[in-house]
């Protein structure tokens, strides 16, 4: 069997999120239409008789603006190091961008010591013709082993880049059990729900200062029902309002939509309760930051 550890990299919204989920084809990393969703470390593992693939994100290759921004960029170049192929992820309807170029920069110093597959995704929205212009392009700047043109969104040529990447991996051994999709601890993958129908909701009301933590999940004894409690962590003030809503309109509705994605998820019925609190710029703070669980 071969196996190794690869992970995918690109600009916020060029669609990494709907790759893996394609993928995988359950659920599990989170996509939304705003940037910056993806903090965390999240494996996803794809296995078949012949490969087993796992997926390391990387939070936020990008300039840092915070003590938030300078960790997530410190994990990423950490998990770069790690891998046994890179993946880089450009949107074919746009021009490269300075993101793009800052991506690029930092993928240099990897070459020859890593494989490197660039994808460009979004093809569904570009004419054929213009395919190969586009590949060209991005051969020029000579840093990648194969490009391949996709669609995260309809799974064109998804199949390809799997076999690609299985071409790059050595013999190794099985990491993890065939069924097994992800390593991180359930509580996560709750947070993460609940954080993208907050963020799916809220529109550009409250930016990206939000938080979910799970302080528990107990199944009830000879019932199927699942009681999860957790808290929404705003950095302001008047954030917690526009969270709660009219007469607590909005936490409703979070909570209803939530609710009804984890139970499919985890197949129980759901009794979920959820708690605002502010803690102020908990970017800005290191300790916040650990707390949070990016470690
Ligand atoms: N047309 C088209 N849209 C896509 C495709 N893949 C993703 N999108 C859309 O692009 C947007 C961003 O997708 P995500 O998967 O969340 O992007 P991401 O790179 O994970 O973004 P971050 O988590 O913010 O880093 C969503 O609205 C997707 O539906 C594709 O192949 N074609």
């Amino acid at each position: 069997m071969k196996s190794g550890f690869v992970t995918i990299i690109g600009r916020p919204n060029v669609g990494k999120s709907t790759l893996i989920n394609r993928i995988v084809g359950e659920k599990l990393s989170i996509t939304s239409n705003k940037p910056q969703t993806t903090r965390n470390k999240i494996q996803l593992i794809h296995t078949t008789q012949e490969a087993q693939i796992i997926f390391m994100d990387t939070p936020g290759i990008q300039k840092p603006k915070n003590k938030l921004g300078t960790y997530m960029l410190g994990v990423s170049r950490e998990t770069l190091g790690e891998v046994d192929v890179i993946t880089a992820m450009v949107d074919a309807s746009k021009k490269i961008g300075s993101m793009d170029q800052w991506i690029f920069k930092e993928l240099e110093g990897f070459k020859d010591k890593t494989p490197m597959i660039l994808l460009i995704n979004k093809i569904d929205e570009i004419s054929k013709p213009d395919t190969l212009p586009l590949i060209d392009q991005y051969a020029k700047l000579n840093l990648f082993e194969e490009i391949i043109p996709i669609s995260a969104i309809n799974g064109e040529n998804i199949g390809e880049y799997l076999s690609t990447l299985e071409s790059f991996l050595s013999e190794g051994p099985q990491y993890f059990p065939d069924d097994m999709i992800t390593d991180q601890p359930e509580k996560f993958i709750v947070a993460e729900f609940i954080r993208e129908k907050a963020l799916e909701n809220l529109q550009e009301e409250v930016p990206h200062g939000v938080m979910v933590v799970v302080e528990s999940m107990k199944m009830r004894e000879n019932k199927n029902l699942m009681d999860i409690e957790a808290t929404i962590f705003v950095e302001r003030k008047s954030h917690k309002g526009i969270i709660i809503g009219k007469s607590g309109s909005m936490l409703k509705k979070i909570g209803s939509a939530s609710r009804l994605d984890l139970e499919r998820l985890l197949d129980t019925k759901i009794n979920l309760q959820l708690w605002v609190k502010v803690s102020k710029d908990w970017r800005e703070k290191e300790n916040q930051v650990e707390r949070f669980g990016y470690q």
